[in-house]
């Protein structure tokens, strides 16, 4: 038995008349991006210089307005790289550049020379408040923590004197989930007041669940009650930092939204101490597919894992949402049926919403393809086989047809597993089109005889076949090609022939087009039924072939039964 009784249940606030569960997420947060600082610090190997500028400039296509791009007092790399950023002209004018310090007069004083040049910028200072760091690390009580806090805000304001640039104040309670919350409101409004905080000169209050302690709900109430006690809330930006200790950051941070959160912090995929930051992208794609503007953009977001991967080098996991490599696939039968329908009903019904079972969002919105939606093992169906057929092959297998198919191919993924598009693909024209033994189609001749008064028929259907090794030419007449040829089989003793299903499409579009014929047949006196496939640029000689393809699958059936 593992010891639960090593831990205890976290204690929080109680807020019976909370109002948070009864909102929505109507529009996105301010976002701003720490992947170049808390997803870097959390790295094996962080982010070299040409690294963290391949990151920044995916983040500001992303769409991020404010990015922490790292916390120069606390290395030279980290200095350096804002300099870069400054010197190089590289931060667009619509982004505002986020730079953390601990509340120290010397990192302070270090980070201000840092920030030479810039028009702009978001200085970020912390202290943690929490009760077990106020104990352990801190060894100070609550008026010296605050102090903390007021001083670092203090000398901030005091070097603003000597810098070009506007600064916006960010301001940390860190560990503030582990912090009693009216002592978050009154260090947090200390920091306001020592700064001079009004609505038109607001400080942005960053309140971080810098380890995840309990439910999503119970963050949710911490932000509700704080936004509900600060001084004015009005003279602050309320902002969120939360991470993933107990894998629920993204319900957390979608909770702390309802509650009154009006930005949020967080990294690409989650990456960051630990477990990780909130996963932005999933948070917005979240947003989404529920009708909202996420106000970045993920249109590409393969192109976003290829720089996440190359920058971080960690890896996208393949359950990932929206990014994960088997995100857009089925390999179950019935999951891959329902795809299939629902695509073709969502196409035919040219729908406004997006509403295809077991696909959450439209694969081609984050431009990932439908080919590899279903994946073809032993788990999969007929619907499955037919989708790569129809969506990567062009082939529309009649539904009757599906399951034969389908059959064949289960035997392979019995026997090898998953089964490629290719391999299926292979399979089909092997077991139908390419099909000519002991017969092979060589020439058809359809002459129109509906004007010889002297025959019943409108159709003379002509055919020269290779029957076991030897060219036969046979005749046959009705009232249209198909039953003009099955007349010719059946006066020459083919082993014929009720035609018990027929469908054709055209393959490709063009004058060069090629069809492809689908017919069914029964051998007489028998209840053997089987398919046949022939293509063609001629219709006709299309379906001659794929009569010809049913009767050599008749034959196999035949003797194999022998
Ligand atoms: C939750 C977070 O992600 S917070 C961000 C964490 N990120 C990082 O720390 C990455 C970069 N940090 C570093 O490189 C280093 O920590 C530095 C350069 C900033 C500082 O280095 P050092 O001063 O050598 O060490 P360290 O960070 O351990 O400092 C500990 C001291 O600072 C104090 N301290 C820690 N955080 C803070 C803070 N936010 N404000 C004021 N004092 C602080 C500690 O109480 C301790 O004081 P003591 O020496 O009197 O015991
Ligand atoms: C610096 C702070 C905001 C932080 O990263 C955290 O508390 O997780
Ligand atoms: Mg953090």
């Amino acid at each position: 038995m593992m010891n639960y009784q090593k831990y205890k249940r976290f204690e929080t606030i109680s807020l019976p008349d909370r109002t948070w569960p009864d909102k929505h997420i109507e529009k996105a947060p301010i976002w701003c991006s720490v992947d170049l600082r808390d997803g870097n610090q959390a790295l094996v190997t962080p982010m070299k210089i040409e690294e963290k500028v391949e990151m920044f400039q995916t983040l500001v296509d992303l769409g991020f307005k404010e990015i922490e791009v790292g916390f120069p007092s606390a290395s030279q790399i980290e200095y350096d790289f804002l300099r870069l950023l400054i010197e190089e002209h590289l931060i667009p004018d619509d982004v505002t550049v986020q730079v953390l310090t601990q509340c120290r007069e010397h990192l302070i004083r270090r980070t201000f020379e840092a920030l030479k040049g810039l028009d702009k910028a978001i200085v970020h200072i912390y202290n943690s408040t929490s009760i077990l760091q106020r104990d352990v690390v801190f060894n100070k009580s609550k008026e010296e923590i605050k102090k903390i806090a007021t001083d670092g805000c203090q000398l901030v304001k005091d070097l603003c004197g000597e810098f070009d640039g506007k600064v916006i104040l960010e301001y940390s309670p860190e560990s503030f989930t582990g912090t009693e919350m009216d002592y978050a409101v009154e260090v947090c409004d200390a920091v306001m007041d020592v700064w001079g905080a009004t609505p038109d000169n607001k400080v942005i209050i960053n309140l971080p669940a810098t380890v995840e302690m309990d439910t999503p709900n119970v963050y949710a109430d911490q932000i509700e009650y704080v936004g509900r006690h600060f001084k004015d809330r009005n003279r602050m930006i309320l902002s969120i930092h939360p991470h993933n200790d107990r894998g629920t950051g993204v319900a957390a941070t979608e909770l702390a939204l309802l509650a009154g959160a009006d930005r949020v912090e967080g990294t690409l995929f989650g990456n960051g101490e630990r477990t990780g930051n909130v996963d932005i992208v999933t948070v917005a794609m979240n947003m989404f597919v529920q009708g909202v503007d996420p106000k970045l953009d993920f249109s590409h977001i393969n192109d976003v894992k290829h720089v996440y991967e190359k920058c971080t080098k960690m890896e996208v996991g393949p359950r990932q949402p929206y990014a994960g490599q088997l995100v857009f696939t089925a390999f179950s039968g019935s999951h891959q049926d329902a795809i299939n329908k629902g695509i073709h009903k969502y196409r035919e019904r040219g729908s406004k919403y997006w509403e295809v079972p077991y696909l959450p969002i439209d694969p081609a919105d984050v431009n990932r393809q439908y080919e590899p939606i279903v994946r073809i093992n032993s788990q999969s169906g007929k619907g499955g086989v037919a989708y790569v057929m129809d969506t990567i092959f062009g082939y529309h297998l009649p539904k009757a047809m599906q399951a034969d198919f389908a059959s064949d191919v289960q035997k392979i993924s019995e026997a090898e597993g998953e089964v490629s598009p290719e391999r299926i693909f292979d399979t089909f024209n092997k077991d139908y089109i390419e099909n000519e033994q002991p017969l092979k189609f060589v020439s058809q001749k359809l002459i129109d005889i509906s004007e010889d008064s002297s025959n019943d028929f409108e159709r003379e259907a002509i055919i020269k076949l290779n029957d076991h090794g030897n060219i036969r030419i046979i005749e046959g007449y009705g009232n249209g090609p198909i039953d003009a040829a099955k007349d010719a089989f059946n006066r020459n003793g083919y082993p014929y022939m009720h035609l018990l299903d027929y469908s054709e499409h055209a393959l490709t579009s063009g004058s060069s087009s090629k069809a492809a014929a689908y017919v069914c047949l029964r051998a007489k006196g028998t209840s053997i039924t089987e398919w046949g496939v022939g293509v063609h640029a001629n219709i006709t000689t299309a379906t001659i072939k794929a009569m010809i393809s049913a009767m050599n699958r008749i034959y196999k059936r035949l003797d194999d039964s022998k």
